[in-house]
Order: structure tokens, then sequence, then C-alpha cells
């Protein structure tokens, strides 16, 4: 398909720039009202990718405006991972292309190819980032952590019944397009995702070449083996930048309820940053969902709990825990979490004028039995060792509209969650 110049240009303007942080506008905070743009400092691997890029994507301004001739380098590995979704009745899902051998991907010109894909949907949703920073000083730059329930394509396709959804914007030619997106525009250090059946033929090989290291784990009998057409198990993904952390040690957990093995998986990670030397857990979880399993989710969150007690010594590496935990703060897993041991707080509660309240909803769709808004995803930290330094806003009940999730402005019927965290001193007085 030729994308004219034009079209590209206004497809590009009509979206946000990446790397670009909108600050709320003065008044709607409560607090300190920043400039209206402020640019986000690129990691260090993302700045080399575009200046070593920067002389390609010059020349390559024009080829970038004709895609249909398929000379362009970036928007081939795109159209890569466009074919062989469209194979899925082979299973690519046990092929695991081997990173090292792939070329890197100017985040920029990945986006574009994006955005050009998308150009007949309508704009992504502006979402700010709220300042939440304390007093604590960092020598370091933060650490983003994106948490997002990205939809499973088989369920969302054959399972999830989202009745006001039309069956176009599901299509995972441009889904995948609006996920790849929102990931470019916060540009996360760290990637904590659920319901991922799309991993070796798309997010494995794409993400390598921006410069992540990649973790995969699939449920047991994930749900979207009973869907016709499916593209594999669903599973819980781990990303991080290479360039930012050294990896420690990594465990895949099957998780356990009152001792018998589940369908639900976690990853945990031991991650050391490459600029403080300094060292924390990342864990990735995907709770039971449905109504009748709080007890069974519970359990789960238990075992989770005591897992991550002994792969942070018993609360001396600092850890964040992202996840879909599929329970309202009313539950007992989420009590086990915000009273255990391992000194955890969610961060999304900063958000809160008192900063003692989860926000109202992280994912709204509609389904046969009705409006289902809930409040089940959660970014855990440790609230002695780290700092929320600043928290991705929700999207307005006006921006997810009247069909809410998902959409043809959003691709999952879950929002994501991004924070950028900072340690806090060390008692020995180090940063
Ligand atoms: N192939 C096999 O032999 C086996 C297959 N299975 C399959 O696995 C399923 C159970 O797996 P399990 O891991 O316990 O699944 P869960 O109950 O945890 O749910 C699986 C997915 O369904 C979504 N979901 C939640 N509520 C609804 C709803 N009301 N309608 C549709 N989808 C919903 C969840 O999304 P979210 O988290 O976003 O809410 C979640 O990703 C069975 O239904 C069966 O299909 C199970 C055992 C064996
Ligand atoms: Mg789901």
């Amino acid at each position: 398909m030729y994308q004219s110049p034009r079209r590209l240009c206004s497809a590009l303007l009509q979206r946000d720039a990446p790397g670009l942080r909108r600050l709320p506008a003065p008044g709607l905070r409560r607090r300190s009202p920043p400039p209206a743009i402020v640019p986000r400092p690129a990691s260090p691997r993302l700045l080399a990718a575009v200046s070593a890029a920067s002389g390609a994507a010059r020349s390559c301004s024009r080829t970038a405006c004709s895609m249909g001739n398929g000379t362009s380098r970036l928007y081939s590995a795109l159209a890569k991972t466009l074919t062989s979704s469209a194979a899925s009745q082979h299973p690519e899902y046990l092929v695991s292309p081997d990173p090292e051998h792939l070329e890197p991907i100017d985040p920029k010109e990945l986006l574009e190819e994006c955005r050009a894909v998308l150009h007949t949907r309508p704009p992504r949703y502006q979402r700010d980032f709220v300042d939440l920073r304390t007093d604590c000083p960092s020598s370091h730059p933060p650490i983003r952590v994106m948490q997002w329930n990205i939809l499973a394509q088989a369920l969302g396709e054959g399972k999830d019944n989202f009745v006001q959804c039309p069956v176009e914007a599901l299509r995972w030619e441009e889904r995948k397009c609006l996920i790849l997106e929102e990931i470019l525009a916060y540009q996360p250090d760290i990637l904590c995702l659920q319901e991922v059946d799309h991993y070796f033929d798309t997010f494995h090989p794409l993400l390598s070449r921006l410069g992540y290291q990649g973790t995969f784990f699939p449920k047991p009998w994930s749900p979207c083996l009973d869907v016709e057409h499916n593209n594999g198990p669903d599973g819980c993904a781990l990303f991080f930048l290479q360039n930012r952390f050294k990896l420690v040690n990594s465990a895949n957990i099957r998780l356990t309820a009152m001792t018998l093995k589940t369908n639900q998986v976690a990853i945990a990670q031991t991650l050391e940053c490459k600029e403080s030397g300094r060292q924390f857990c990342i864990a990735v979880t995907h709770l039971k969902a449905r109504t009748g399993w709080e007890r069974f989710r519970s359990a789960q969150g238990c075992d989770l709990l005591q897992n991550l007690q002994n792969i942070t010594q018993g609360a001396k590496i600092p850890l964040i825990v992202c996840g879909d935990f599929n329970a309202e703060p009313t539950e007992e897993v989420y009590k086990h979490f915000a009273s255990s041991s391992l000194n955890l707080n969610s961060a999304y509660k900063l958000l809160s004028p008192d900063g003692q309240s989860e926000p109202p909803y992280t994912t709204w769709k509609i389904r046969t039995s009705g409006e289902c808004r809930h409040t089940l995803d959660y970014i855990w930290y440790s609230k002695h060792a780290l700092s929320v330094r600043s928290a991705l806003d929700l999207l307005t009940e006006e921006q997810i509209g009247p069909n809410r999730l998902p959409s043809f402005n959003y691709p999952s019927d879950h929002l994501s969650l991004v924070c950028d965290f900072s340690f806090n001193e060390e008692p020995g007085g180090s940063l």
C-alpha cells in the first residue's frame, strides 16, 4: 500500500512525539505545575541507536514515506511480523530467533511505521505523567517500569466477548501496532506484560532489536489453546533494557494454591543497574480471573510472596511487583500484599489526593453480562528502598468513550500503568 508523504506527515502530527512528556495543565494537578512539554532524556541505548541510525533516517525519509516498495529495512522488520502472524496455523511460537543476529532498530522509525499502519485510526489518547517527586535526590536516571495486560489476541477474538468492540478493532495487524506505539511512546526501561500470545513472532524479535532482553513464561494450560487459529499459549513476559541492567538471576514460577499447582505463573528477576551498581528484583504475574476464585487468588498471592521473600533474601533486595491481580483492593490477596513483611506500597495510590486510594479503574469493558469496570492491575514497590518519582495518569471516562475498551483507539481492555522509580539513599549514605 502506497503511503503518500502528506498522509504520513499528518498521521505523525496527530500523534504524540515519542520521548516527550506532556505535563498536565496548571491547576489540574495537585503538584507543582511543570512546563507544557518536557523532553524525556532518552536512555543511552536509545540515544546511541538514534544517533547511529540518524544518517540512515535522513536518507530513508523518502523511503519511509513510500513504504509500499518494501525497500525500508525497518518496514520489512514490521512487515515480517505481519506476515508471520497471518500464518498462525504453523507453531511459530516455538521458534525463537537469535537476537544476537538481528540488526538494531531505531525506535523512532519503528514508531513511524506503526503510525503509518494506523493512519486510518483515530489519534491515540493523550496521557500525562504526574510529578510525584519527593525531596529525595537521585544522581542516577530513574527506572521506568510499564505494567500492562495487553489482551491475548486469541482471547480478544475468541473468548472475551467484548460486545461493543467491533471485530475490525481487534485485527492483529493493527492492534499490534497500537501496542507497539504505546510501548514506544513511553519507552520503559522494564516492561511487564500479561496475556502475551505473540512473544516469539512479534514482541521478542522486535523488542530485542530495540535493545531489550526478554523472558516469556506461558501458562501451562492457556485458554488461548481452545481458540481456533490460536497463536500458541498466552503468558507473562518480562523485558528490560540491556544497556541499563545486567541480569543477576531469573526464576520462572508456576504458582501454587494450597500446595496444588495452578495454571497461573510469574517471572521474577534480580537485575543490577549498570549506572549505580544497585540490585533490585522485578516480578510479573497474572493471577486467576473471575468471581468465585477469591480464595484461590489469595493462595496464589501468598505463594508468590513466599517466593519473593526467598528471592529478595528476606526483603534485603528492593522489589517491584507488577501484575494483573484480577482482584479489587477489597480482596484478601490485595491485603496480603499491602501488609506483607516485604514492606510494599502500591504506586498508583500516590495519584490519589490522600495517597491512600487506588484509581477507580484499570480495566473497563462491556461483556454480555454488562459493564465491567475494575481496579485489578498494580505496581507494588519496596517503600523503604524506592521512591515513585512520577506516574502516568489513567485515561478519563470521556477518553475511554461509551463503548469502553478495547477500541479503535486503544488495543487492550486493561490500561498500561507506567512509573518512574529511583532508589532511596542507603543507610550507609550512598545514593
Ligand atoms: N486445553 C486444556 O486442556 C485446558 C484448557 N483450559 C482452559 O483454560 C481456562 C481456564 O484457564 P485459567 O488460566 O484458569 O483462566 P482464567 O480464569 O484465569 O481466565 C483466563 C482469561 O480469561 C479472561 N477472562 C476473565 N473473565 C472473563 C470472562 N467473564 N469472560 C471471558 N474471559 C474472561 C481473563 O482475562 P483478565 O485477566 O483480563 O480478566 C484471563 O486472561 C478454561 O476456561 C479452559 O478454557 C483449562 C484447563 C485445561
Ligand atoms: Mg483478559
